[in-house]
């Protein structure tokens, strides 16, 4: 009855076409079917895993989530339907354009569409990607993660935890709100981040080798305003990963190396060392990050703080002796 995966994310753009050479040249996605109705995009043998449709928005349309087989979509819509969530049955024809067995349409609360799905199709058709890339961690692990935003973490949070049993990775407090939640042993294929407006925040798509991500650096750095953090690595799942802006607003996390949970015995933590042990900053080397450091720096000097190694106004700050994160990163590795 249990939700597996990620299976595909829907995409609705006003210019789907941006998408087209975005999806391939950037990103290196293989572009497998190009019409006025959708554009379908592969990582994997999958026949499609990104579809982008025409809309008058910007923003998802849809998320796939994937169960084992006929009798656990059932399951599912049962539950569902016991909890007073109103569920439609797929028909034919749409089960045809996602590609799958069958499905289930039901909303979440706050009004996103999921497609809970069994049966996606693959094909023998050879993965070639749009630029030369070792290719995407997917398989077990699903597509990749969705971060939502959402206008309170009450309103959403229940639902996917308790209703649709995702468990909880780690939680975030202080200074934002935020819940990492897990369906396999990817450390999060869905986030929450309490912002007071729904949408999507980010899709992470996760590549087999560094250097993939490295290139793909280097190619948004050619570009004006495609880069939207430095490349750095999360405190939480331990991704070395950077943020580019995608042609629907979001922003695409690009990420290699992420560590996997231990589904069974894993009890959720409270993280407290801020997002990143490095890099994912926003204004990196701007007069306005100088400045900022600048100002912190005079300030804790004024509070009588001991002096930090580095000040930075980014999502970490390097301070003597605290070192905790290093050792759990160090051990995880070895
Ligand atoms: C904290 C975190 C851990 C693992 C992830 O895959 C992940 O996407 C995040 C969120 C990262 C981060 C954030 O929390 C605040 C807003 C940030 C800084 C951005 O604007 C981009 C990255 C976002
Ligand atoms: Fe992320």
């Amino acid at each position: 009855m249990t939700i597996q995966a990620l299976g595909y994310v829907g995409i609705e753009a006003t210019a789907p076409e941006d998408w087209a050479g975005y999806g391939t040249g950037f990103l290196g996605l293989m572009l497998a079917e190009r019409s006025a109705a959708q554009l379908a995009f592969r990582m994997d043998d999958r026949r499609q895993r990104l579809l982008v449709v025409p809309g008058a928005r910007d923003g998802a349309r849809f998320f796939g989530w994937e169960v084992a087989d006929a009798a656990a979509l059932a399951g599912l819509a049962a539950r569902l339907e016991a909890a007073g969530v109103p569920v439609a049955r797929g028909d034919r024809a749409l089960a045809g354009q996602r590609r799958v067995a069958d499905l289930i349409v039901t909303q979440d609360p706050l009004g996103n569409r999921l497609e809970i799905v069994h049966g996606a199709e693959v094909t023998a058709e050879a993965f070639r990607p749009g630029r030369c890339i070792s290719g995407f961690r997917t398989g077990a692990l699903g597509m990749g993660h969705a971060v939502l935003t959402v206008p309170r973490m009450a309103d959403a949070l229940p639902f996917y935890r308790d209703l649709l049993g995702f468990g909880v990775s780690d939680y975030v407090t202080n200074p934002f709100h935020a819940y990492f939640l897990h369906v396999n042993p990817r450390h999060h294929s869905l986030a929450l981040i309490e912002t007071g407006q729904a949408g999507l925040h980010h899709l992470m798509v996760e590549l087999f080798n560094l250097d993939d991500v490295g290139q793909g650096y280097d190619l948004a750095q050619g570009e004006e305003d495609r880069v939207a953090t430095t490349i750095g690595r999360h405190t939480n799942d331990f991704m070395t990963s950077f943020y580019a802006r995608t042609p629907g607003g979001f922003l695409v996390e690009y990420g290699w190396g992420g560590r996997q949970v231990d589904v069974e015995r894993w009890t959720p933590v409270e993280m407290t060392s801020g997002p990143s042990l490095w890099g994912h900053d926003r204004s990196w080397g701007s007069p306005e990050m100088r400045a900022a450091a600048r100002r912190l720096k005079l300030e804790a000097a004024a509070r009588g703080e001991r002096a930090p190694v580095q000040v930075l106004p980014g999502n970490h700050q390097l301070m003597p002796g605290e070192c905790a994160w290093w050792e759990m990163v160090r051990a995880a590795a070895e």
